[in-house]
């Protein structure tokens, strides 16, 4: 449970079973507040195509991504290197509202645009060298509605949940370390969705 006994109405469970803690939040935006913060979003960040190294090829993802933070943190994954970018006004109220509902602080964000449902992310840990060790990761859903998943590294156990728009996610403790995530590709899903993760940096 998050929240204080006099603020505003905050509830999470934890959807992990064991070695980690995954809180959903649901919506924390209303829907016009996720509309407007979409649109400004979509026109105001850096949006690049992704690169990655996979099997020794550098390719290009289809999802778009940007990188901002407190300082020109360096954040290398999946083989290349990226610089943060300075807080815009709209990602900073942003992450003041996930501080404030999470307990936690953040020093970076990492976004992604999905155009449509066929883009998607495949199984990681966010447990890179660059990140503080067992900090927590704050995930805002914006857009289409998607499934997100969580398999554990050993035992293989799924753990499903619906991210909705506007919704907060928390991912903390040992999660990373024990549990692999994904955005599965749906062909279903027509509309576009940005996710934002803030993160720490060591
Ligand atoms: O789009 C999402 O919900 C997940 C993004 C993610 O896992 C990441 O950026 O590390
Ligand atoms: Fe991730």
């Amino acid at each position: 449970m998050s929240g204080d006994l006099f603020g505003a109405a905050d509830y999470s469970v934890n959807l992990l079973p064991s070695d980690g803690e995954v809180n959903y939040h649901g919506p924390i935006f209303g829907v016009d507040e996720c509309g407007r913060l979409f649109e400004k979003l979509l026109a105001e960040v850096a949006w690049r195509h992704d690169e990655a190294v996979m099997f020794g090829k550098r390719i290009v993802t289809a999802r778009k991504v940007a990188w901002y933070g407190n300082e020109g943190f360096k954040y290398t994954y999946s083989g290349t290197t990226k610089e943060a970018l300075p807080w815009s006004d709209t990602l900073r109220e942003i992450k003041a509202k996930v501080e404030t509902l999470s307990g936690a602080k953040f020093n970076s964000c990492l976004l992604n645009l999905y155009h449509h449902g066929e883009e998607g992310m495949g199984w990681h840990s966010d447990d890179e060298k660059e990140l503080a060790r067992d900090a927590a990761i704050a995930s805002v859903s914006l857009g289409a509605a998607r499934k997100f998943c969580f398999k554990h590294k050993q035992s293989g156990e799924r753990v499903d949940v619906g991210l909705e728009n506007g919704s907060l996610l928390v991912m903390l403790g040992a999660t990373q370390r024990y549990w692999l995530h994904r955005l599965p590709p749906s062909k279903r899903v027509k509309g576009a969705r940005i996710n934002l993760t803030f993160r720490l940096m060591a």
